[in-house]
């Protein structure tokens, strides 16, 4: 197995950052992928964030699995955090976002009025690992109609906030934490969502991998994507991967010189077909597992 205790220099600065912005935050808004939930957590997001109050959106929910996503809307809550689904991109889900964020900062207004403090600003930082959509995110929160605030006095100096209401703003530089390599199952989802390179794991045992783990929950799924039958409950589950892997580059014509079949290629357009959700509403992680 490769060495997976890789820690880009640019990361440990982006999460020294993260630790003195949060400093100046009342809410944290942590971003997941969908169909990650688990992975694409950062478990040191709960002493970063101590003391703040917690919303946790389910992101790229168009790629997951509704079902699956509703039951992790439901585990999160049931957690005592404020959990909403999003598509960043296209903005579904937004309008639900706000509310959520406009409520803690309620909850945070009402803390503060019992303290005797008034009309303080109640602020918000969205962080989350590397690609799970932070700056479509805030785009996508900021929208046209929202005007940007900072480089005016009493701003802090090189921050931008974005307004939500009269009270409420967001931080325009998302918090960026640093992903987690706990165990093999947990790098390779993050591979399989982009969010650490794929070159870290072999891309033939990544894919062989996702083949499996697809067909334990969606069996037949990747054949019928590439336009063949494909469904066997069998014992050898890395055969059955090969196989699944061979066909999908004869299929797609992907082939060597001397006709043989070109599995990297077809181990290339696998992977990258997940990960953009052309093979359809997956989630690799479910609630009690
Ligand atoms: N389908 C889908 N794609 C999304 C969504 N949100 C973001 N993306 C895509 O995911 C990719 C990564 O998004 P970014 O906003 O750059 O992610 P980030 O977390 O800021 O990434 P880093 O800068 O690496 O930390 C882009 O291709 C986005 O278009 C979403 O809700 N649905």
């Amino acid at each position: 197995m490769p060495d997976l205790h890789w820690y880009p220099g640019h990361m440990t600065k982006a999460v020294r950052q993260m630790k003195e912005d949060i400093k100046l935050i009342d809410i944290v808004i942590e971003l997941v992928d969908a169909r990650i939930p688990i992975s694409s957590r950062n478990p040191d997001i709960d002493s970063l964030a101590a003391g703040k109050s917690r919303v946790i959106i389910l992101n790229k929910a168009d790629m997951a699995d509704d079902r699956e996503t509703e039951n992790w809307v439901k585990h999160f809550t049931d957690e005592g955090m404020i959990a909403v689904k999003l598509n960043s991109r296209s903005g579904n889900g937004m309008k639900q976002v706000k509310d959520a964020i406009a409520k803690a900062a309620e909850a945070k207004m009402a803390r503060d009025r019992a303290r005797g403090i008034l009309n303080r600003p109640v602020r918000a930082i969205v962080g989350g690992i590397p690609n799970v959509g932070k700056s479509t995110f805030i785009n996508s929160f900021a929208g046209r109609a929202v005007t940007k605030t900072g480089n005016k006095p009493g701003v802090t100096k090189g921050k931008q906030w974005i307004k939500l209401n009269k009270q409420v703003e967001l931080l325009d530089t998302p918090g960026i934490l640093w992903p987690k390599f706990e165990d093999r199952k947990t790098a390779e989802h993050l591979a399989f969502i982009g969010s650490i390179k794929d070159e870290v794991i072999e891309k033939m045992e990544l894919v062989l991998n996702l083949i499996t783990e697809l067909e334990e929950n969606y069996c037949g799924l990747v054949a019928s994507y590439y336009g063949f039958d494909n469904c066997e409950k069998t014992e050898n589950k890395i055969d059955f991967a090969v196989k699944t892997l061979e066909e999908v580059a004869k299929k797609r014509a992907l082939l060597k010189k001397g006709g043989e079949t070109d599995t990297d290629k077809a181990s290339k357009l696998i992977l990258d077909d997940f990960k953009n959700g052309r093979l359809g509403k997956i989630t690799l992680e479910n609630v009690g597992e």
